[in-house]
C-alpha cells in the first residue's frame, strides 16, 4: 500500500504520517516548506518524542517527501491507494487543483483502484468541503469515475501537537502528547477497509467529529484566548489560572449539554471526558503557546466553528451559554503580530465596532440578545 500526506507539520509528522509508516504503508509527505522536504529526503526518518509519564522517542522511517506544487505530486495521485491531508483549512482548496488533475490521470491511465482520501483537519467533515473543491476543478466528464472509484472519508482528529521546542535544530524533530484519536466514517470507503492500527471506523462520525471540536476545541480556544488576557504564555499556564479554568469548563459543559441532548451522550461519561481533556491542557511536558491555538480568530468565529456553533446550539435547545459568551468575548480581545487574521479582527473593530464585526465575522444577527451578551462581555474585559 502507498500513500500520499500532505502537510508535514506537526499533526502530519506527529500523528497521520506516523500511523501510515508505522502500518507499513509507503508514505509520500507532500509539503512547501523546503527545509522539511530537503531533510525527509536526505534521512527518510525523523523522531517523535512521545512525552508522557512513561517517554519514550519513537522513528518514524521509510518516508520521502515532494513539494506539494510539483508534477510529481500529480503522478502520485494518480497511483497511491490513500491521501490524507493536515494543512489547515484554508489551504485545502489550495491543494485541490493538483488532486482534480491527479484524478483526471488516474482515470486517463485506467488506474482502477480504489483510492481513498481523508482530510484530518479541525472543521466538521472537512474532506467533504475538500471534494466540493476538487469537483469544482474537475472537468465534468471524470465525475462519475471519481464518484466510482474515488472515496471521500470525513475524519475527526485529536492529538496535541504543539510545535518543535524554539532551541531545537531539527526541522523534523516533533513532541506529541500520548493520547491520540483518529476516527473516520467507514460509510464513504471504496473498496476494502483499511486496518491501519491507530485508525477506529465508525458509521456514526458527526458525534465524534463534534463531541471532539466542540468540546476539547472550544476549551482549547477558551483557554487560549481568556489565558493571554491573563498575561499566560502557555496553554498550561492559562488553565492552571482557576479563574480561566472556572469559565473553560464551564464553556465545555454548555457545548456537553448541547452535544448531549442532540447525540444522546451518557452525561456522566462526558463530564470525565471534559475532565480528561482538563488534564491534557494542563500537560507538563508540552509547551503549547497560547498563540497557536489562538491562531486565525477569524475562522475561529466563524459560523460553523468551535464557539459560534455550540452556542447557536444551546439558541437551538434553550440551555445557557455565559460561559461561552465570555469565551467568544475574549476571541474577540485576541492579539498577535504574528497572526493576519487577529490583525484583520483588531481592524474590523475600530472599524465597526464589537457589535457589527461580530455579527460579521460570525453570521449571528446583530440585533439578537446573545450578540447583545458578548459585546456586553466585551466591553467588560481589559
Ligand atoms: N497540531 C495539533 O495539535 C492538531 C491536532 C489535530 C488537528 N490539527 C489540524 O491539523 C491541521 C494542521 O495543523 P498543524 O498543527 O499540523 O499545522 P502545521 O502548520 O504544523 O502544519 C501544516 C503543514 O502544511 C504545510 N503546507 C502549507 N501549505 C501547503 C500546501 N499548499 N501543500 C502542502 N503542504 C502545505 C505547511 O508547510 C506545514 O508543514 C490543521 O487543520 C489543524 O487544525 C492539528
Ligand atoms: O488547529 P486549530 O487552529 O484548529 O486549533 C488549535 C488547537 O486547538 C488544535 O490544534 C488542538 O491542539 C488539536 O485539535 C488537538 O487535537
Amino acid at each position: 500500500m502507498k500513500a500520499l500526506h500532505f502537510g508535514a507539520g506537526n499533526i502530519g509528522r506527529g500523528f497521520i504520517g506516523k500511523l501510515l509508516a508505522d502500518a507499513g504503508i509507503e508514505l509520500v509527505f507532500a509539503d512547501v516548506n523546503q527545509a522539511v522536504l530537503d531533510a525527509l529526503n536526505a534521512r527518510h526518518q525523523y523522531p517523535v518524542h512521545v512525552v508522557g509519564e512513561q517517554a519514550q522517542v519513537d522513528t518514524v522511517t521509510g518516508v520521502s517527501a515532494v513539494n506539494s506544487t510539483s508534477e510529481e505530486v500529480i503522478t502520485l495521485i494518480a497511483e497511491v491507494d490513500i491521501v490524507t491531508t493536515a494543512v489547515g483549512p484554508q489551504i485545502l482548496a489550495r491543494i485541490a487543483d493538483s488532486i482534480a488533475r491527479g484524478l483526471a490521470k488516474r482515470s486517463d491511465s485506467a488506474n482502477t483502484r480504489p483510492l481513498n482520501i481523508i482530510a484530518c483537519e479541525n472543521m466538521v467533515r472537512g474532506t467533504s468541503q475538500l471534494k466540493a473543491h476538487v469537483l469544482a476543478a474537475l472537468p465534468e466528464q471524470y465525475h462519475a469515475w471519481v464518484e466510482e472509484h474515488v472515496g471521500f472519508v470525513d475524519s475527526a482528529v485529536d492529538r496535541i501537537v504543539p510545535p518543535g521546542e524554539a532551541g531545537s535544530s531539527d526541522p523534523l524533530e516533533v513532541t506529541v502528547e500520548t493520547f491520540s484519536e483518529w476516527i473516520v466514517d467507514k460509510t464513504q470507503f471504496k473498496g476494502e477497509l483499511p486496518a491501519i492500527p491507530g485508525m477506529e471506523l465508525t458509521d456514526n462520525l458527526m458525534a465524534f467529529v463534534e463531541r471532539k471540536l466542540f468540546t476539547l476545541n472550544t476549551g482549547h480556544a477558551i483557554t487560549a484566548y481568556l489565558g493571554q488576557l491573563a498575561g499566560h504564555q502557555t496553554i498550561r499556564d492559562a488553565i492552571l489560572d482557576p479563574a480561566v479554568r472556572a469559565v473553560v469548563k464551564g464553556a465545555m459543559q454548555e457545548s456537553g449539554a448541547v452535544l448531549i441532548k442532540r447525540y444522546g451522550f451518557d452525561a456522566q461519561k462526558h463530564a470525565a471526558y471534559i475532565e480528561k481533556i482538563l488534564t491534557r491542557f494542563e500537560n507538563p511536558y508540552l509547551k503549547d503557546d497560547v498563540e497557536r491555538v489562538g491562531r486565525q480568530p477569524l475562522r475561529k468565529l466563524s459560523a460553523g466553528d468551535r464557539l459560534i456553533k455550540p452556542t447557536l446550539g444551546t439558541l437551538e435547545y434553550q440551555l445557557p451559554h455565559d460561559n461561552l459568551v465570555k469565551g467568544i468575548a475574549a476571541a474577540m480581545r485576541y492579539r498577535s503580530a504574528q497572526d493576519p487574521q487577529a490583525q484583520e479582527l483588531e481592524a474590523l473593530l475600530e472599524k465597526v465596532g464589537p457589535q457589527a464585526a461580530l455579527a460579521q465575522v460570525s453570521g449571528l444577527d446583530a440585533d439578537s440578545e446573545v450578540v447583545a451578551a458578548v459585546v456586553k462581555a466585551y466591553n467588560a474585559m481589559p
